[in-house]
C-alpha cells in the first residue's frame, strides 16, 4: 500500500518544503490537497480547499504551529476515519495528544522532517501508534521520498531527536554565520567571509557523508600536529567547550518539546 492521497492541513514553510521534495522525487502533484480557509493558490498549483473537503485521504498531513491544534482539530476530526492515516509534523506535540483529538485514525504517526527534505535530504525521525506492517512501510516509503526514516521505538527521545534533527539546521546555520562573523571580526569583509564560511561547510560536510573516516578522525585529518587547525581546535576544546555549548543548546530545544506538550498555556 502507498498512500495515494494526502490533504495537508497548514501548508507553510514545513510542509511546502516537504511537497518540494515529494514532487522532486518523483510525486504528481495530484498526490496533494491542501485545506486552508483563507488561501486560493499554493506552491505547484496544488488544489486548495477552503472549507473542509467531503472526500477521504488515506493520510492527513499536520502542518500547522502546535499552538493552532485545537483551531483545527474538531473540524478536521470527521475526516480521519478507520481509513486515514494521522501524520503530525508538530514539534513538542504528543502521540497521546493526537489521539486524543483523531481518536477514529487508522493510526498516528509523529514524523519529524528538517528543511533539507525540499532537496531529499531529511533525516525524518518517526514514531507510531496503532499502525500495521503495511502501513508502517508506507511511511518509511514516503519518509525516503524526501531522505532517511528513522524510527524510534519510545517516543521518550522524540524532543531529543527533535532537537538533533529537526531544530538542528537552525543551529547549523547560526555556526555557519558565527564563522563568518568571526572572520569579519578579525578583518575579512563580510561578503567574502559569508561566501567561504557556507562553501566549506558545504564541501566539508558533503565529504564527511561520503567518508570512510569519522568527523572525529577527519578532524585529526585536518590538524597537522603543532600546526594552525591544532591551535583552533584547542580553543573548541577547552574544557569541553563545544561540547558543553552544543548540550545546553540541545537540552534547551528538548526541553521546550516537553513543555509545549504540557498544553496551550505552557506554549510561548
Ligand atoms: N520550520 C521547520 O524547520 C520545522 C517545522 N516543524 C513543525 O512544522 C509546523 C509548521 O511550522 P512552519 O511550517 O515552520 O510554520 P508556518 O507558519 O510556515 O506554517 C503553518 C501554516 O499553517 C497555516 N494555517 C494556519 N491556520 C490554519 C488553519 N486554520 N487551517 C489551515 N492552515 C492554517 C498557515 O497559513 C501556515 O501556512 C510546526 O508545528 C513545527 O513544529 C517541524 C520540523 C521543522
Ligand atoms: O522550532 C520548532 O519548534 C520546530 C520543531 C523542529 C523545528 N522547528
Amino acid at each position: 500500500m502507498a498512500f495515494r492521497r494526502i490533504l495537508i492541513v497548514g501548508f507553510g514553510t514545513m510542509t511546502g518544503a516537504m511537497v518540494d521534495g515529494w514532487l522532486a522525487a518523483g510525486s504528481d502533484a495530484s498526490r496533494f490537497e491542501v485545506c486552508h480557509p483563507s488561501k486560493t493558490e499554493v506552491a505547484h498549483g496544488l488544489t486548495v480547499h477552503n472549507a473542509w473537503p467531503a472526500d477521504t485521504y488515506d493520510a492527513v498531513l499536520l502542518g500547522v504551529k502546535p499552538q493552532m491544534l485545537d483551531d483545527v482539530a474538531a473540524g478536521l476530526e470527521p475526516l480521519i476515519g478507520p481509513g486515514t492515516v494521522l501524520l503530525s509534523v508538530l514539534g513538542g506535540v504528543t502521540i497521546d495528544t493526537c489521539k486524543t483529538r483523531f481518536a477514529r485514525a487508522a493510526g498516528w504517526v509523529r514524523f519529524m522532517p528538517n528543511l533539507a527534505c525540499s532537496i531529499g535530504k531529511s533525516p525524518n525521525a518517526l514514531f507510531e501508534a496503532g499502525l500495521d506492517a503495511e502501513t508502517r512501510h508506507a511511511v518509511t516509503q514516503l519518509a525516503e521520498e524526501i531522505g532517511t526514516a528513522e524510527w524510534l521505538e519510545s517516543e521518550d527521545q522524540f524532543d531529543l531527536v527533535t532537537a538533533l534533527a529537526g531544530s538542528g539546521p537552525g543551529f547549523v546555520y547560526r555556526f555557519i554565520d558565527a564563522l563568518a562573523a568571526g572572520a569579519t571580526n578579525l578583518g575579512l569583509p563580510e561578503q567574502q567571509a559569508q561566501r567561504l564560511a557556507l562553501a566549506m561547510v558545504e564541501g566539508a560536510s558533503a565529504l564527511a557523508a561520503r567518508s570512510e573516516h569519522s568527523p572525529a578522525q577527519l578532524a585529526k585529518r585536518v590538524a597537522s600536529p603543532g600546526g594552525m587547525t591544532q591551535k583552533g581546535l584547542d580553543v573548541l576544546d577547552d574544557g569541553g567547550a563545544l561540547v558543553n555549548l552544543l548540550t545546553d543548546c540541545l537540552r534547551a530545544a528538548r526541553d521546550r518539546g516537553a513543555e509545549m506538550a504540557k498544553g496551550p498555556a505552557a506554549k510561548g
